[in-house]
């Protein structure tokens, strides 16, 4: 309960501000993804090979074992938005923050050969972003929008996280 929970497209920043906010906050920080790899004892471009059902699979063990914690920050993988049964757990485990950054700023950074869903092609976070912006807006608590400096964004987060304590 009460946790900070990260949602949004790959490469949109969850990770790299999920670990400031939770450094500016004291808290604890956990990225899904890689709590997934320690679980599965297997790589996320590994586990693709298996197919992404497989992943996800995986990915909602890490998540069901995330949503015990308590006043943590969680950054998950882009895609926990696509099975409901995430979602659910992730309501009831905290507040949820859509970090919604610019597609084509998202294209032009993001490293696409440690994101099989991207496979050397970023513009696919295109095709992503029509099918999945439903759902972030639909499951976030609060939209922030992310510009360049995730460093302004994090202190954005930590003052909305200062004012509600
Ligand atoms: N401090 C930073 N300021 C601006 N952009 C950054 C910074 N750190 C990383 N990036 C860029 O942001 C992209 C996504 O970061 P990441 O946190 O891994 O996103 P996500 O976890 O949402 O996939 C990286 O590909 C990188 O190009
Ligand atoms: O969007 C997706 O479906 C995915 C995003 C990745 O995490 P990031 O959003 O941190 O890149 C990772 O979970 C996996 O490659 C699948
Ligand atoms: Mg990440």
């Amino acid at each position: 309960m009460d946790n900070l929970i990260f949602i949004g497209l790959p490469g949109c920043g969850k990770s790299t501000i999920g670990a400031m906010v939770a450094k500016a906050l004291a808290l604890p920080f956990y990225d899904a993804d890689i709590v997934t790899e320690r679980l599965a004892g297997e790589t996320i471009p590994h586990m693709f090979e298996k197919g992404e059902a497989y992943f996800r699979i995986r990915e909602t063990e890490a998540i069901r074992q995330l949503c015990q914690k308590n006043r943590c920050v969680i950054s998950c993988g882009g895609g926990v938005v696509t099975r409901k049964e995430n979602m659910a757990l992730l309501k009831k485990a905290g507040t949820i923050f859509f970090l919604d950054r610019d597609v084509e700023a998202i294209i032009a950074s993001v490293d696409t050969s440690t994101r099989p869903l991207l496979e050397e092609d970023a513009e696919k976070v295109r095709d992503l972003d029509q099918k999945r912006r439903p759902l972030y807006e639909g499951y976030a608590d609060v939209k922030i929008p992310v510009g360049s400096a995730f460093k302004k964004t994090a202190a954005f987060i930590v003052e909305i996280c200062n004012k509600r304590t």
